[in-house]
């Protein structure tokens, strides 16, 4: 079965406690000593929540943001990035942490593996290249769950949550194909049972096969009740197991809301565009380029591209804002 035949699925009703809720974050690089050189407006304004069952597909073409908004959360930016905005992560105990004034100390013990897992772009190279598999996620058990009784009964119970066959625990990464990499590092990053997962990219360089079965173990974890964020080029993967999708364009959300009705009725001409791209969609690519993040527009940045689609008229005037149309958010002043 292909993910794109698949009914879509939903965020379970009645889930109402955000996990994560990301406020008007924003990050800008400053180029040269004290931004001499300009800045990259590598995100802007994003607002969005992460509830326990969601999984939230965002996707954007490439150096759109969507990276660099999930190392935000992390507090994985180097030093040139300056953030603006909240996110804050709600705790099983009551608590808050907010993230993106958190210190790294804080970051460090608390948050990274424990409260958000992270699955990186690029998990073959992120995994230690001289040590086995096994090895690696007995360090990750006993690292963030210092008391544990069994850590290599939790490394085994991990390996086979991801479909991982005992054996290839005692492999080094070098030896595991890209799919078994993928489920080393979402074993990885599940290790200290995260209620929130961010996964960057986690198909990239997958045959369709894996892609299919890396989004389903990504949709299990989110059934399972923890809040999954998954970053993707991979509209057809996501349209499969996605409950909602964010669609960024030039550092902005463009449109968020549930996936089945954003993919079977986009209403920016931007998700539009993207879907029509999709081979189901007809291969369509969109028209033109991205603006560059150093030189926005204070206007739609989508604008230039819109009128070489034909859809531009006399409404795209101004900076049009994420508002609620209907079942979703859309910032289009005139929505498809
Ligand atoms: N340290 C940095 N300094 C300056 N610019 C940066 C830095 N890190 C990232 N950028 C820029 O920020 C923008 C967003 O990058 P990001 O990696 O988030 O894109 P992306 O949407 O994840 O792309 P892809 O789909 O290719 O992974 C890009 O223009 C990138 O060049
Ligand atoms: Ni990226």
């Amino acid at each position: 079965m292909t993910t794109t035949a698949r009914e879509p699925r939903q965020a379970p009703l009645g889930a109402a406690t955000p996990l994560l809720s990301v406020d008007r974050l924003s990050v800008r690089f400053l180029l040269g000593r004290g931004g001499r050189r300009g800045e990259v407006r590598a995100v802007t304004d994003a607002s969005f929540d992460l509830r326990p069952g969601q999984l939230l597909t965002l996707v954007g073409e490439s150096g759109c943001g969507k990276s660099v908004l999930a190392s935000a959360l992390l507090g994985l930016l180097p030093g040139n990035a300056q953030l603006r905005g909240t996110a804050t992560l709600s705790t099983q105990d009551g608590g808050r942490v907010e993230l993106l004034s958190a210190p790294e100390s804080v970051l460090a013990g608390r948050v990274r593996g424990r409260l958000v897992g992270l699955v990186p772009q690029s998990s073959a190279t992120h995994l230690t290249p001289v040590r086995t598999a096994r090895s690696q996620l007995l360090e990750a058990v006993r690292a963030l769950r210092p008391g544990l009784d069994d850590p290599a009964g939790l490394v085994d119970h991990l390996a086979e949550r991801v479909g991982l066959e005992p054996a290839v625990l005692d492999r080094y990464p070098h030896e595991l194909s890209g799919g078994t990499a993928q489920r080393v590092a979402v074993a990885l990053a599940l290790a200290g049972d995260p209620p929130v997962v961010l996964a960057d990219e986690p198909t990239t360089g997958l045959d369709r096969p894996l892609v299919d079965r890396t989004v389903d173990l990504l949709a299990g974890l989110a059934e399972e009740g923890r809040a999954v964020l998954m970053i993707t080029h991979d509209l057809a993967a996501a349209r499969g197991v996605a409950t909602d999708v964010a669609v960024m364009y030039a550092s902005r959300l463009v449109e968020i809301g549930p996936a089945g009705r954003v993919f079977d009725d986009p209403w920016h001409p931007y998700t539009a565009g993207l879907l029509a791209a999709l081979p189901e969609g007809g291969f369509t690519p969109i028209p033109g380029h991205p603006p560059e993040l150093t030189a926005l527009p204070d206007g739609c940045a989508f604008a230039p591209r819109c009128a070489l689609l034909g859809a531009r008229d006399e409404r795209c005037t101004g900076r049009p804002e994420l508002v609620r149309h209907d079942d979703r958010m859309v910032a289009c002043r005139r929505p498809c």
